[in-house]
């Protein structure tokens, strides 16, 4: 696992609470944020976004990787997912296999809470074993 510098782990913090202050959630009133930084230093907010049809609903992670990808960007050295929580809160199963497409398994994940506390945990922790098809990778280095 490559560490992140000082200040890219502040930034990562700053926007995963700030996205998690956008968090749409009248059903669960449970505030989610994530943020992605890419390669080239460019970061990816997320917040969860519920609907009235429940199983509608998506999570702040992959609200940031959908952003992400749909902007071209596919290369990330490091996610944060914050709450306003007293712990730390840890991605569902559908937001780690759906992170896991894109890996690395040494990501970096900041599990952060509402007092900025945080857990730090790698993608190939939070899934181990994952299925994956090497022709994903493939098609978006393309
Ligand atoms: O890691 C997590 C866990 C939960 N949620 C969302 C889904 C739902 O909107 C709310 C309660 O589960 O929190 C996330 O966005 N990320
Ligand atoms: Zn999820």
């Amino acid at each position: 696992m490559t560490n992140l510098t000082q200040e890219q782990k502040d930034k990562l913090f700053d926007y995963a609470l700030e996205a998690r202050d956008r968090a749409y959630c009248p059903y669960s009133k449970f505030r989610v944020g994530a943020a992605l930084l890419a390669e080239d230093g460019t970061f990816f907010k997320g917040c969860n976004i519920e609907n009235a049809s429940y199983g509608g609903a998506i999570c702040a992670e992959r609200t940031a990787y959908c952003k992400a990808i749909s902007e071209g960007y596919y290369k990330f050295i490091g996610l944060a997912v914050a709450t306003d929580q007293d712990d730390f809160v840890s991605p569902c199963g559908i937001c780690r296999q759906f992170i896991s497409e894109f890996g690395p398994a040494s990501l970096p994940v900041y599990l952060v809470n509402k007092s900025r506390e945080y857990k730090l945990i790698t993608l190939g922790e939070l899934l181990p074993l994952s299925f994956a098809l090497e022709q994903g990778q493939k098609f978006l280095m393309k």
